[in-house]
């Protein structure tokens, strides 16, 4: 058997990973008892069933090409390990498709299965914890192998030869993982995600917890990788500095969905997107030799479970288009009736007059149509109509809060989800 990696792919035109409408949810409630509830408020049957999911992966496309590094980035519950998870084969899809080299991947029939996991290997955050204490490194590496039937002398000769590649001595082969460092650890667990020659790696964090000298000889080892043998990589972590050293593009994920993708310096210099705008803010050093710069972002993630409407990101976005007519403040009190009427919290036993006195003190700077609505949904409230109340005031909501900004060309493969337009964008106070 050949010991020599030769590239197998030559078109590098074609997608060699193409992911369409991913989605992966989670049931918050499994099996028919837990998802039963008691609804007393209700009119009809006094129980309801709670369908609700975790939406950890809603809706994310993209391309990648061979020998090509896409880094996704975002803050911690965005879903990236969820999507990394998926891609491999580790979670099962809620809906769309996932196409490697080709092939429609997203349902296994056994042999594409086989063929796949040959491809496409996975290198996870802590080395620890997926390297098996009781087995030899030599053994550990060469687990791929033994299952695609390789013998024992050659899965042995390979397993040496990967320790060389990865910088570790060839007769480490015998030792056990707890002899290893963290970073050797880390190489180790390269070695094994590369013993079978795959086309493509899916690295989640994989120099997190490490220290900042070996996070930076890990990240040049999987360069040289890299490199070397022509691989792929579709690179997960939510440490900007990083990014910047290793993709060639860079997605940024918020909520389930990927908000901005683009060349990795564009995206640094020309970020289009409040959150990756957010993001780099927040980075309290962005130069990109300096690993470990997390970003720490105010407010927390929505709940992927009940994320907000319209753009996801608008709860916390510095830009939140404010719609024509009315100020900052006046719409912040639009906006706080408008969530008491659709959480049935107002107090309906009030005059409509009062009703809107107790919540309004600046409508002399609300635009005269939303004032009509704002009445109208007064009177509605007072007759008990909430639906009717909600209705005369939606026309009125920010586009933020009622449209999901499709993802829209910003520059050369640069998109952008957003409803603020490239021009606007620039012209923002940051
Ligand atoms: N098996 C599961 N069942 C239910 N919810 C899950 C499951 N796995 C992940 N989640 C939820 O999905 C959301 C996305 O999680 P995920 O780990 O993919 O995010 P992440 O961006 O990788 O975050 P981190 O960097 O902290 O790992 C979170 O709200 C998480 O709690």
């Amino acid at each position: 058997m050949s010991s020599t990696v030769e590239r197998r792919r030559e078109d590098a035109d074609q997608p060699l990973l193409s992911v369409e409408g991913l989605k992966t949810h989670f049931p918050v409630n499994s099996g028919f008892v837990n998802s039963v509830k008691f609804d007393r408020g209700g009119d009809g049957l006094p129980f309801r069933f709670d369908d609700s999911s975790v939406k950890a992966v809603d809706g994310v496309s993209f391309d990648l090409y061979p020998g090509e590094t896409l880094g996704v980035v975002g803050e911690s519950g965005c879903g990236k390990s969820t999507l990394a998870r998926t891609v491999v084969g580790l979670e099962e899809p809620t809906g769309g498709t996932i196409r490697f080299d080709g092939r429609d991947v997203t349902d296994f029939e056994s042999e594409d299965e086989q063929w796949f996991r040959e491809n496409v290997q996975m290198v996870f955050q802590d080395p620890m914890s997926s390297l098996n204490p009781r087995r030899k490194v030599g053994e550990i590496i060469a687990d791929p192998l033994e299952a695609a039937g390789w013998s024992k002398a050659d899965r042995k000769d390979r397993a040496v030869e990967l320790l060389e590649q990865v910088g570790l001595e060839g007769d480490y082969y015998g030792r056990y993982p707890h002899e290893f460092s963290g970073g050797q650890r880390q190489r180790i667990n390269l070695a094994r995600a590369l013993s079978i020659n795959p086309d493509l790696v899916i690295a989640d964090e994989p120099v997190s917890g490490l220290d900042m000298s070996v996070q930076a000889q890990i990240l040049s080892l999987m360069n040289d990788l890299q490199e070397e043998f022509g691989l792929t990589y579709l690179f997960i972590t939510h440490d900007l500095g990083v990014i910047r050293n290793m993709a060639d593009r860079v997605s940024v994920m918020y909520v389930g969905d990927f908000v901005e993708t683009g060349p990795t310096e564009r995206l640094f210099t020309e970020p289009h997107h409040p959150y990756t705008r957010s993001l780099l803010d927040a980075v309290p050093n962005p130069n990109p030799d300096t690993a470990g710069v997390v970003a720490e972002l105010a407010g927390d993630v929505p709940s992927p479970t009940d994320p907000p409407s319209g753009c996801k990101f608008h709860t916390r976005c510095p830009a939140f288009i404010v719609p024509e007519g009315f100020t900052d403040e006046s719409y912040a009190e639009f906006a706080a009736f408008r969530d008491g009427v659709e959480t049935g919290d107002l107090d309906a036993d009030r005059s409509p007059d009062e009703l809107v006195a107790a919540h309004f003190d600046r409508l002399s700077e609300i635009p005269p149509d939303a004032e009509r609505a704002i009445r109208e949904a007064a009177e509605a409230v007072a007759r008990d109509d909430w639906n009717d109340a909600l209705g005369a005031l939606a026309p009125h909501e920010s586009g933020c809060e009622s449209k999901v900004p499709p993802l829209e060309s910003v520059g050369e493969n640069h998109r952008s989800a957003c409803h603020l337009d490239a021009e606007a964008s620039e012209a923002f106070e940051w």
